[in-house]
């Protein structure tokens, strides 16, 4: 047996060909549900973000009849994608236009580029893709593939003609080895979940099965853009650092650096952090030692008087927007919802939004439905590995008035953040961060406060109105008391005065009560025989 280990390094691309798992890729029927994903995430980064309503349209077909290979297809009328930068948009893995600090779906540079390998690897036609630029007078059209050991595009055919109709976005289409049966709940599950979040979006969803469904555009209000901003000092570590320095002149000062590239920081600030490192506000950033940067980073870490983190860079749905999303999906009995103030960990802003659903055509459960956001993206797979289920069951919800044994309620939680700490890049469930975890349990508990306000106004109305139907019972004995009064010796129109006034009497008890016909049903249920 050799004890020489043989060394040799790969590329990204061929690290996540052999990994596919990693990206969400693990079987056919996961994967052609993570695909469309990608595809989605993307058309709807390349809308919302911008501030155009998203019109979204997927096609999945049956490509193949021996091998299970799908062709699928999404549109958007996103901003489109310059043409030099397609192939690698599409081609080459960590490629990305989301590595700023601004809320998008998107952020690893990874998805889309998962989806062609793990096209790639059961079949062999390539992706396609074609668009046009907001305010271009050409549409694109490419057809590539992933060189896997050199993680580049391979460019198959390459075109433009003039776009005749002005259309501005993209039109992806791919081939993937999938598992309709197994997926078809969960890509219209996800669909759904997408429309809820994103009431201010249309999409039409055609089935391999030929079904076509329409979602309809609920609102025009579009939640404000999200704005690039700068990092903030609490988010930095000593990589960043240098690599930011690299990129500034030779010249600059390091208190020039901090203030310019910054958020929260002004001179005087930046005289405040360069003191407690101990370091000369006028040395070249360029000059700077290692320690020097180490203890840069930690006076950027501890300085106390930096405002929070900007959450200019998040887009949050709103209260009103997720009510409108919970109300036309769910149809319940009651909805609210509640968007938290602005809060920060690790330098990283993040909002945490609360929508709540309760009775109505809600399917009654043991536990609560549980729908699960990030950045706009619904959370499917890994339900009981995310932080908001921990939050979720740990929830008394009896002390909030719902005592039943199976509960009509669902919660649905939304974190918006510049960095959503996901546990993989398949962006299926959220690690426990402390403060988010906080977060998210004080905007349960606040939206389950209108909520416990809404159920003991209900629970009073309906033991008063029980009570009242418990003396609706003695109105056929009133009426016949009242009828012995009033006939006047003639006891055959007995039964008639009788029925009078005891229609009288419910006709004035159910519109005063707005008693609906079941309830009637029940009063009649108490009807005593005439004595
Ligand atoms: N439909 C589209 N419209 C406009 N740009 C797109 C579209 N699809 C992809 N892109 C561009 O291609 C880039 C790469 O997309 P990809 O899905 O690989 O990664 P990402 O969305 O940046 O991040 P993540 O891996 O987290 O999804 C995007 O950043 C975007 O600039």
């Amino acid at each position: 047996m050799s004890l020489k280990e043989k060394f040799t390094s790969i590329s990204p691309a061929e690290f996540f060909k052999r990994n596919p798992e990693l990206a969400g890729f693990s079987n056919p029927a996961r994967a052609m549900y993570q695909a469309l994903r990608e595809l989605v995430e993307n058309a709807l980064d390349a809308t919302d973000v911008h501030g155009i309503l998203p019109s979204v349209k997927i096609s999945i077909d049956r490509a193949s009849q021996e091998k299970e290979i799908y062709r699928v297809s999404v549109e958007d009328n996103g901003i489109g994608i310059p043409p030099h930068v397609v192939p690698d948009a599409f081609g080459r893995v960590l490629y990305s236009s989301k590595y700023v600090i601004r809320q998008t779906r998107g952020m690893y540079g990874l998805g889309v580029k998962a989806a062609v390998l793990y096209s790639q690897m059961y079949q062999d036609r390539p992706i396609e893709v074609v668009t046009s630029p907001m305010g271009s007078k050409r549409l694109y059209t490419f057809k590539l593939k992933i060189d896997v050991t050199k993680n580049e595009p391979i460019i198959y055919e390459k075109a433009s003609v003039n776009n005749e109709t002005g259309f501005h976005g993209t039109i992806v289409t791919m081939y993937i080895l999938g598992d309709w049966m197994r997926a078809k709940s969960r890509i219209y599950e996800y669909v759904k979940r997408t429309y809820i979040i994103t009431p201010y979006a249309e999409f039409f969803l055609k089935d391999p099965e030929g079904n076509v469904v329409f979602y309809p555009r609920l609102t025009n209000k579009l939640p404000e853009p999200p704005k690039e901003v700068k990092p903030h000092p609490y988010g930095v570590d000593i990589e960043l650092l240098k690599n930011m320095i690299s990129k500034q002149r030779d010249d600059i000062t390091v208190k020039e650096f901090l203030v310019k590239e910054f958020q929260s920081v002004g001179e005087k600030t930046a005289l405040g952090v360069l003191e407690m490192a101990g370091i000369d506000p006028n040395k070249k950033a360029s000059k700077l030692t290692d320690d020097q940067l180490s203890k840069l980073v930690d006076s950027m870490k501890s300085f106390p008087d930096f405002r929070p983190p900007s959450p200019e860079a998040l887009s949050v749905i709103g209260a009103d927007l997720i009510e409108l999303g919970l109300k036309q999906t769910l149809s319940p009995d009651y909805v609210g919802a509640v968007t938290r103030k602005p809060k920060a960990y690790q330098g990283h802003p993040f909002i945490v939004e609360v929508g709540l659903a309760y009775g109505g055509s809600i399917q009654p459960a043991e536990e609560p439905t549980v729908l699960r956001y990030a950045n706009k993206i619904p959370l499917i797979y890994d339900e009981k590995s995310d932080v908001v289920w921990k939050v979720v069951e740990e929830m008394d919800w009896k002390r909030y008035g719902i005592e039943e044994e199976q509960i009509p309620l669902v919660v649905m939680v939304h974190l918006c953040s510049t960095k959503v700490p996901y546990k993989s890049a398949g962006k299926e469930s959220i690690a426990d961060v402390e403060e988010i975890e906080k977060e998210i349990r004080n905007g349960i508990m606040e939206a389950a406060r209108s909520l416990k306000v809404y159920i003991t106004e209900k629970k009073r109305e309906e033991e008063a109105k029980k009570r009242l139907l418990t003396y609706l019972k003695y109105i056929p004995e009133l009426a016949r008391s009242l009828s012995t009064f009033m006939v006047n010796g003639k006891k055959e129109e007995m039964p008639k005065i009788q029925e009078q006034l005891q229609n009288k009497m419910i006709d004035l008890v159910v519109t005063k009560l707005n008693i609906k016909d079941k309830d009637l049903e029940l009063f009649k249920s108490y009807r005593v025989e005439t004595l």
